[in-house]
This record gives C-alpha cells, structure tokens and sequence, in this order.
C-alpha cells in the first residue's frame, strides 16, 4: 500500500493499521504494552506566569448543534448506557461555538504560549501537551467553570465534570509539517465523553483533517479506504467544537503538510456513569506511563457514596447532576 510521500509500508506498519487505510493506526496489544513500559510522565510544566484571567462570560450562550446518535453508528439500545432514565447515546455533536471571539483569542494565547512544553509520542497523537490545566489556571478554572460544564453537558447529554485521570482530562494537541508530519492515528480514545476545540482554522494549514468512522469501533478493522462510512467532520473553522463519544468512535486527524494547527482535547466523566468508564489501565499508561497513571487510576476507582458530589470533589470540580441538565440556565 503506498503512502503519501510514496514509500511502501513495512510489514510492521501493516500490521500495526490494520485497516487497507493509508492511515496508521495506534497500537493494541502487546505493543500498546510495549509504550507503556516505555512511556515517561508528562513534564511539569511550571505555571504561566502573567496569563489572561478565565471569565465566565467567556462561555457561548445556547450552545447547541446538530447530533448523530450511536445508534447511528450501529450501536444496539442494550449497548449502552443509562442512568436516572437517560439513555448515554450521543456519538457525535457540533460543531458549535462554545466561546465568545474574546474567550477564544485568550485560550488560543494560552495554548500557544504552552507549546515549548510539548512531549512527543508515538501512541496516538504525535506532539502534545498532557495534564495542561496543572501548568494553566485559565485552563483549570475554564474546565471547571459550571457555565463551561452545563454547556458541555448539554451538548452531550449527560451530566459532565472534568475527568478525574488527570493527565489526559486537558490536553492541548500542536500539528507542523516537521519531520514525519504531525498527525493522530486511527483510534479510539480511553475516555467516553471528549470535547475537541479547533484553535487554529483550515485556512492556517494544509492536511490536519478529522475524519472519523461512521460504524461500530469493532467494525473498524475491516474498512477499506473508499468506505462510504469514512466521514470528515465538518469542524475546520477556528473556534469550533465538536463532542465526541470517543471510546466508540474511531478517528483520526491526517498530517499537516503546510502551517499550524492547534488543538485543545477536553475529557469529561459522567459521575453517574462512572463505573461502567471506559478507560483501561493500559490505554492510560501506553500516554503517560505506569508510574503516572496509576495513582490517578486509583483515584478513580476508589469506591464512592454520591457519584455527583464524590466525583465533582475528585475532579476539584463544581457538582454537576441531572437536575442541573434539566433546570432553565
Ligand atoms: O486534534 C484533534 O482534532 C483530535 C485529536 C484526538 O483525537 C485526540 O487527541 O485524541
Ligand atoms: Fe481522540
């Protein structure tokens, strides 16, 4: 199968897709365990002395969208999950604005002023940065704004708060046409509830396109390039957001073959639906490492009385709860 810059891929290559996608995909396996006992924590990152302050008013008012349900995808009703009456089955919605032009210019300062902090990684996705919200109070107190939280969970349907991991809860993805082009494998993500904010628009850059699979995730290792079911989202513009349920959906963002693009990848817990979290031990650790992972492992996994409350505190989160989703704003 020839590749874009015409080198045929090796065997290992091969296997490692495994789709015909001329698109690598990440690793499973025994080769996901190899990135874990490879993998380094993500560096302390020391805090951005001088940065813009976050506002609550920085969040979009009537953030809704279009939405595609996994049902869509071809998930079955006894697939998924529900709680307090509420079925869990948004795949997919935006694009939407879910800053004002000011919040917006403020956090894309941010993320850019994060950059010399980024790590490279071979996993998933090429150059980022994890854990972002330790080095940034505008990104902590932003993800734990209850105006940012009731719109994200609007968006998705249930009830959100930051995702207690801590690592991969804010991090902030950077694309340049350097060495092997940056890019994000096919995959999908350890985290069921996942927000994607395009900082940079497609007129800035040349490739970096999110495409995304259609179908069941476990449909996915059969496509062949030309399936009708590869979709690209239509989430170019600068400013756009995009929920995805990322633990069902495979996607990927091709190379960047001229200019920048930026990302920032907010992870979300439904404190509700926390015992049936979709992330694996060594999904997390294949990122950041055993070491790293496992006390934030712990920290979820330790029994709780009141999810909302419980959850909100792990996370140094407001409380979020189903009366909050169903209240007027
Ligand atoms: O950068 C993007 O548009 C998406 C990145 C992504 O899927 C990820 O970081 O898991
Ligand atoms: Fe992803």
């Amino acid at each position: 199968m020839p590749r874009s810059n015409g080198r045929m891929t090796t065997a290992r290559e091969r296997h490692q897709a495994g789709t015909a996608l001329d698109h690598p995909r990440s690793a499973t396996g025994l080769e996901q365990l190899r990135h874990a006992l490879r993998g380094r924590p993500p560096r302390r990152v020391p805090p951005l002395p001088g940065e813009p302050r976050w506002c609550s008013g920085f969040v979009a008012r009537d953030v809704r969208g279009p939405r595609v349900s996994l049902r869509e995808f071809g998930y079955a009703g006894h697939e998924l999950n529900r709680s307090h009456g509420v079925v869990d089955d948004t795949a997919l919605a935006g694009p939407v604005r879910i800053l004002t032009p000011q919040g917006l210019d403020h956090l894309a300062e941010v993320c850019d002023r994060l950059e010399p902090a980024a790590g490279t990684s071979r996993f998933i996705t090429t150059r980022r940065v994890r854990g972002a919200d330790r080095a940034s109070a505008f990104l902590y107190n932003m993800v734990r704004d209850r105006a940012f939280l009731l719109a994200c969970s609007r968006l998705a349907g249930v009830p959100l708060v930051p995702h207690p991991l801590r690592l991969p809860t804010v991090q902030i993805n950077y694309f340049e046409p350097s060495d092997g082009h940056d890019l994000v494998k096919w995959h999908t993500d350890g985290m069921d509830h996942v927000l994607t904010l395009q900082l940079t628009g497609e007129e800035d850059y040349d490739g970096g396109r999110f495409t995304y699979f259609r179908g069941r995730a476990d449909a996915f290792a059969s496509v062949r390039a030309g399936d009708p079911r590869l979709v690209e989202a239509p989430c170019g513009e600068r400013g756009a957001a995009l929920f995805l349920h990322g633990s069902r959906v495979f996607h990927a963002v091709t190379p960047v073959t001229r200019g920048r693009r930026v990302t920032l990848v907010v992870s979300f817990l439904c404190p509700y639906l926390a015992r049936r979290d979709s992330n694996t031990f060594w999904h997390l650790a294949a990122d950041d490492g055993i070491a790293a992972t496992l006390p934030h492992w712990l920290r979820l996994k330790w029994p709780v009385r009141d999810p909302a409350v419980d959850f909100g505190l792990r996370a140094a989160s407001p409380v979020i709860t189903w009366e909050d989703l169903w209240d007027a704003p």
